[in-house]
């Protein structure tokens, strides 16, 4: 465990070379000032009225930590088992698409600072970069691929199987966009990064993308990003699919989205290994139900029979307690690392992960716990 019994004194050292701020509210902040509306507001919007996007936050209130005295925390274990890989803590890069429209290096700079950080990297499929690129920059690290999967089911399929080749631990599955939500500052902004050819360069390395064009992108890149367009997404998907995918590739399979503990028990009913319990961090269904909210009552259902992992409104360590705390395995981190990677490349990804980690570390502790694994609903009261 990197950061040891003296991790007070490592973060405030840290802070003398700090290229972000520490605070998820000043960092969002400086992410605003620092980017242009279109793209500030397209990482930090959600849909309609926002009321889901704020209730991922706020609904963590509700869960207090009761913190017991008094049992030796000086070692501490943060890591967890996954899919027979140890992740050094629960957390993990959540996918994002489109990250050049915060920093040039986007999804390259991103997984190479969650690789020197011990962080698993999830590369989306809308990523502005190749996967196998982005393969290729997080090194050594853990990398799983998210797949969008295309009403052209030979490109997804063609997707896994790169991933596979590229060197990919998991199939992560994104139920929940086979079209966008209504965002309505994208709108007032008329702003999709993917209609300029931003968020497509992963499909532009695709054979078989590629083989469905007219002529190549190089000659007609509004051709190319119309195609896309039309395969994008898949609303006519149903659960008899899944099958599909699974023929494809021996990787594990997680499906991400899924906030009903009905969709919970059909995911282990199709022989899916994950899930991942999610609403895209407010920007699909405003309305729709909280991730932590949603949580009980799916680890419940699925009793340990396969791991559930969730995202939307991790911001701090404390959120992580209270997810594991709730049934979560792990957790995935969306906004805060972009804002990293807009002030400060990978450094700046570096430095949130970081920060996060610290943080889960020593409120662990200071609950009275000393491994991540031991974390239950005991630790929480509901108010
Ligand atoms: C700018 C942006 C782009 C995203 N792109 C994807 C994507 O390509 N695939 C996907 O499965 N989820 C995508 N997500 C959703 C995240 O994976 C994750 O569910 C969400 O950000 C978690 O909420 P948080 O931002 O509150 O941490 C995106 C989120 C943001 C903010
Ligand atoms: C046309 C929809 C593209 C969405 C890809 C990125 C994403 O998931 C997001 O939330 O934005």
């Amino acid at each position: 465990m990197s950061y040891g019994n003296h991790v007070q004194l490592k973060v405030y050292k840290e802070q003398e070379q700090a290229v972000v701020p520490v605070s998820y509210e000043e960092l969002e902040a400086a992410a605003k000032e620092k980017l242009e509306a279109s793209p500030y507001y397209y990482v930090a919007a959600s849909a309609g009225a926002e009321v889901t996007a704020k209730s991922n936050q706020e609904a963590f209130n509700q869960w207090k930590i009761v913190p017991r005295m008094l049992r030796d925390t000086t070692n501490r274990d943060l890591s967890v088992e996954l899919f027979g890989q140890t992740l050094p803590y629960p957390v993990l890069c959540a996918p994002v698409g489109v990250q050049s429209i915060v920093h040039p290096e986007g999804e390259i700079a991103s997984a190479r600072a969650a690789a020197s950080v011990g962080v698993p990297f999830i590369s989306s499929t809308a990523s502005t970069h190749s996967l196998e690129k982005v393969a290729a920059a997080g090194e050594d690290g853990l990398k799983w691929f998210q797949l969008y999967w295309s009403s052209d089911r030979e490109i997804a399929a063609s997707m896994v199987k790169r991933a596979e080749n590229a060197g990919y631990r998991a199939i992560v599955v994104t139920l929940d966009t086979p079209m966008m939500g209504w965002r309505e500052k994208d709108i007032e902004n008329a702003y999709l990064p993917f209609l300029m050819g931003q968020g497509i360069g992963n499909y532009l390395e695709d054979p078989v993308f590629c083989s469905r064009l007219a002529k190549p992108p190089q000659e007609d890149l509004i051709g190319a990003v119309t195609q896309w367009s039309q395969v994008f997404g898949n609303p006519g998907l149903t659960w008899e699919d899944l099958q599909f995918i699974r023929m494809q590739t021996s990787l594990p399979i997680l499906l991400k989205g899924i906030l009903h503990p009905e969709d919970a028990k059909l995911a282990i009913e199709y022989g899916m290994d994950g899930i991942i319990v999610s609403n895209h961090g407010g920007r699909q269904v405003d309305g729709a139900i909280s991730a932590i909210e949603a949580l009980p009552e799916i680890c419940e259902v699925v009793n340990g029979e396969i791991p559930v992992l969730m995202d939307s409104g991790i911001r701090r360590g404390a959120d992580i307690i209270k997810a594991v705390a709730l049934g979560a395995k792990a957790v995935l981190v969306g906004r805060p690392y972009i804002y990293g990677l807009a002030l400060a490349g990978d450094a700046g990804v570096k430095q949130v992960l970081r920060n996060l980690i610290a943080d889960l570390d020593l409120t662990l502790a200071l609950s009275g716990r000393t491994s991540v694994r031991e974390l239950d609903k005991s630790l929480l009261r509901k108010m």
